[in-house]
């Protein structure tokens, strides 16, 4: 196994705890996990498995993504730091079902080498049934399917603290959180965006949505919604838009006609910097690893801290008063919510720099 420690000058980033990198023995193929904080307690965060043009493009991957993730557990108030791992595949490399189930092996074998210091869940690529192989080698995971006792996809909880966000913010930008009347494009019909979308309509929104699939279209216009095509929705005329796609979304130079962007897709914007952009453009945007922190938030209470429904849906709903104090205070002091969502990560952590790198 390779440990790159923080005596490393590259790639591991000043404020990482750690980087594990090791080529399975089963599979061959390399996974790696990184550890950016165990400040407020152990780290997790999704399992990635996807084709990457290196293991550069790889470890570069799992960095970013386990610093966005201390964030998240930190601003939603959550008692655990921030990691990611990665299952890395080669261009073009597909794995059938025995292949599958060796990297798998390999991957825990990594994890569990860890003693709990890095939790598991799902992300691009993998899902609840790889958690349970995950979990059934000894390396600690969470979002298990319900046949074993876990919540299955994170999606319902997700959506759910999207929704919160979006009255909470709705609230400081219209003046009321009441979603109806209002006019919503939703970015991305998938699991999270057919979800908030169902409740912005049974709330009285007019809700447009976009998907790059001809299923999703079909889907949509089963269902009554209206639709934009993926090229033209980020551009259309709305009260809110809600990216529930890809990331890398929103640029300085993206034309956007909403006065409020609250959404689930991860890094939204093309670099930091476009969340001051948008704000001299008079638009609000929450932060998305604030508004998409409901699946973590919900799976974590209920499968790691044996929490009962009721408590961590409230958990989740409190990410409507999370969105609520973020913009009240960039109001207030003529920041981005993005800088408040780090200033208020920074406090939890006690002053440990926590940017993405
Ligand atoms: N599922 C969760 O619990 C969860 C939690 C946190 C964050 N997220 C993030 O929220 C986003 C949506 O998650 P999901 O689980 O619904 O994923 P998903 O894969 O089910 O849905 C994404 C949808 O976006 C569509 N899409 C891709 N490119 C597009 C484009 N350019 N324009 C319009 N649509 C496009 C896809 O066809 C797909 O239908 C992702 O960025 C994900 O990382 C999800």
């Amino acid at each position: 196994m390779r440990k790159v420690t923080s005596m490393t000058v590259h790639p591991l980033p000043w404020d990482h705890d750690r980087l594990v990198v090791r080529r399975g023995r089963r599979s061959g193929v390399t996974t790696m996990v990184a550890i950016h904080s165990t400040a407020l307690g152990p780290a997790l965060g999704g399992c990635r498995m996807k084709a990457y043009a290196g293991l550069d493009e790889a470890e570069r991957d799992v960095l970013r993504l386990s610093a966005a993730m201390t964030d998240k557990c930190a601003v939603a108030g959550m008692d655990f730091g921030g990691a990611k791992s990665v299952i890395a595949l080669r261009p073009g490399q597909q794995l059938d079902a025995e292949e599958r189930h060796a990297v798998l092996l390999d991957h825990a074998e990594l994890i569990a080498s860890l003693e709990g210091q890095y939790l598991a869940g799902p992300d691009i690529g993998t899902g609840p049934e790889d958690m349970l192989v995950l979990r059934e080698q000894g390396a600690p995971a969470f979002c298990l399917p319900e046949s074993a006792g876990g919540i299955g996809s994170s999606s319902g909880p997700t959506a759910q603290g999207v929704l919160a966000a979006l009255r909470a913010a709705s609230g400081a930008v219209f003046g009321t959180p009441d979603p109806a009347g209002r006019r919503v494009v939703v970015c991305g019909f998938g699991s999270v965006g057919r979800l908030v979308a169902s409740g912005l309509a049974d709330a009285g929104a007019e809700v447009t949505v976009s998907d790059v699939t001809e299923g999703a279209r079909a889907d949509a216009r089963y269902l009554g919604y209206a639709w934009a095509e993926p090229a033209e929705a980020l551009a259309l005329d709305a009260d809110i838009l809600v990216p529930a796609a890809v990331g890398g979304v929103l640029g300085t130079d993206t034309v956007l006609n909403a006065p409020l962007i609250v959404g689930p897709a991860n890094n939204q914007l093309v670099d930091d910097g476009v969340a001051s952009s948008l704000a001299a453009r008079g638009i609000v945007w929450v932060p998305d690893y604030v508004a998409s922190a409901g699946g973590v938030v919900y799976t974590v209470a209920r499968e790691v801290e044996g929490l009962d429904h009721a408590t961590a849906a409230a958990r989740v709903a409190a990410i409507g008063d999370v969105v609520s104090a973020l913009l009240s205070d960039s109001a207030a002091r003529g920041t981005t919510p993005l800088a408040e969502a780090a200033a208020l990560s920074r406090r939890r952590l006690g002053g440990v720099r926590t940017a993405a790198v």
